[in-house]
């Protein structure tokens, strides 16, 4: 960062926007294999929020990587910087008094370690999405494994290039099985603390 840019103290605090809002802004950092349901779930729950009277929002992956990150492909290291920059405006949604749901694929744990780093302890609630690879392969909702094995996507996350798992999520939701209402419902549960 260029020396000469300095911080402008912010006039209305993070607190009083809470305070106004009558919750507090946090992160639910969706993460997990294309197809395993993390837009589904995330939009369920924003649902849920907005209906409940909460400051809410979702940023997901497809959708941002329409605008804001257009310009970023698939490579290891254009993944790095698509979850650094989710990590930041995710952060500041929260300085907002927002409760952002992030539903990107984030494969790498460094990766959402540094986005984790930027919020106060107890902000950044990693929601692990857990179903079987056969499972999402077998959903396919985009077609997009099916171009994978025909090799027609050279590195696609399960397929050829690597998903690494939360070692210690706030919530794991196994969505191989059940509903995305039963999913949701425990989410909202183990949320309550939060809220
Ligand atoms: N090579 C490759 N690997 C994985 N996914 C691919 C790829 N190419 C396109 N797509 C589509 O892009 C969506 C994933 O974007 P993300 O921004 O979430 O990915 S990442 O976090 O940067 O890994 C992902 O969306 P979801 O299915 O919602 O996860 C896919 O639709
Ligand atoms: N328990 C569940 N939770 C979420 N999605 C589920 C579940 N069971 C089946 N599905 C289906 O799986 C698909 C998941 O797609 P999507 O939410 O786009 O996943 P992702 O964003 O992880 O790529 C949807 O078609 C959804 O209806």
């Amino acid at each position: 960062m260029d020396a000469n840019i300095v911080w402008h103290e912010e006039a209305v605090t993070a607190a009083e926007r809470e305070q106004q809002n009558g919750h507090p802004g946090f992160v639910l950092w969706f993460t997990g294999l294309s197809g395993s349901g993390k837009s589904t779930l995330a939009n369920a729950v924003d649902r849920y929020f907005h209906e409940h009277g909460y400051q809410s929002y979702v940023l997901d992956g497809d959708n941002v990587r329409h605008g804001l990150n257009q310009d970023l492909g698939f490579s290891p290291e254009d993944r790095e910087e698509n979850i650094r920059r989710i990590g930041e405006v995710a952060h500041l949604f929260v300085k907002a008094g927002t409760i952002v749901s992030t539903a990107f694929i984030s494969p790498y744990e460094s990766d959402r370690a540094k986005a984790r780093a930027l919020l106060p302890e107890g902000r950044f609630i990693e929601v692990f999405v857990d179903c079987p690879l056969e499972t999402c392969e077998e959903r396919d909702p985009k077609g997009l494994y099916k171009k994978a094995r025909a090799g027609e996507i050279p590195s696609f996350t399960g397929i050829n290039a690597p998903y690494e798992p939360p070692r210690q999520p706030e919530v794991t939701l196994k969505t191989g099985e059940g509903t995305g209402e039963e999913n949701v419902k425990e989410l909202v549960d183990k949320l309550t603390p939060f809220l």
